[in-house]
């Protein structure tokens, strides 16, 4: 059995967190993980080896087991302890209703996340709004750490182009696991704005403020943010059955 720290506060199910003001289905869970756990986390994503991170201009991430090549996982590798446990093992022990045995991940090609990847946000870095793409099951889990900050959601206008006021906000506290799925996976876009600070954090404004930790930290409606980092955790449809027998040279470290 997984021990859980007592600072964890798990829900029953899914649908106790649902985040009521968005369409079916997103889920916030302020209290996912300890502070001793994602001390240890960040931890391990800091010391990585060089060759794991990529540089992008504003931007670090990481990939795990690697990126994906033409949609497909070539590294059929199990996640590493460290993103294993407690984070995967946790979301899979949630059933989305009380009355029910099925975790999020019922219904996707391996019934569990087979892929991590770890962004890096200083303040004044974002992501533009974006769709997450075919490689995925609709179903993303994102554990956030170190910072705050507010994931916006946006809509195309009938032209087809990008809406650039967004249609809600959430707040992702660090320790927190969000998950998203459905049509907000497949007709809304998601992005994060490169600001020093999120503006508006208000009960008005944020969409999952009745489950927020500490919704009292903003109460002048200002969030300052500081470097928040992301495990976006993922089940990638197809995994290449070569992958097992690529030799050493084709694998990250
Ligand atoms: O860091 C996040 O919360 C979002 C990351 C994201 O949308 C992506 O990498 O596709
Ligand atoms: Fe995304």
């Amino acid at each position: 059995m997984d021990s859980i720290p007592s600072q964890i506060k798990l829900p029953r199910s899914l649908e106790a967190n649902r985040i009521r003001a968005l369409p079916p289905a997103a889920y916030y869970i302020p209290d996912f993980i300890s502070e001793a756990e994602e001390a240890a986390i960040l931890h391990k994503v800091e010391t990585a080896p060089k060759a794991r991170w990529r540089q992008l201009t504003h931007r670090r991430l990481q990939t795990w087991p690697s990126d994906l090549v033409k949609d497909t996982l070539l590294d059929a590798r199990p996640l590493p302890d460290w993103l294993e446990e407690p984070i995967t093992k946790r979301i899979l022990s949630i059933p989305i209703t009380d009355d029910g045995e099925a975790n999020i991940f019922v219904g996707s090609p391996h019934g569990r996340p087979n892929h991590v990847l770890i962004n890096e946000y200083p303040p004044n870095t974002g992501i533009m709004p974006h769709k997450d793409g075919s490689a995925y099951h609709p179903v993303v889990c994102t554990v956030s750490l170190g910072s705050s900050l507010c994931l916006n959601l946006y809509k195309n206008k009938e032209d087809g182009a990008l809406d650039p006021v967004p249609v809600w906000r959430i707040l992702q506290e660090p320790r927190s696991l969000l998950i998203t799925t459905a049509e907000l996976y497949s007709a809304y876009l998601h992005g994060i704005e490169p600001i020093a600070t999120d503006i508006d954090v208000l009960e008005q404004t944020i969409a999952n403020w009745d489950l927020l930790r500490s919704p009292s930290l903003f109460q002048d409606g200002l969030n300052q943010r500081q470097t928040r980092t992301s495990l976006t955790y993922r089940d990638v449809l197809k995994v290449s059955k070569l992958g097992n027998k690529l030799g050493p040279m084709f694998k990250r470290p």
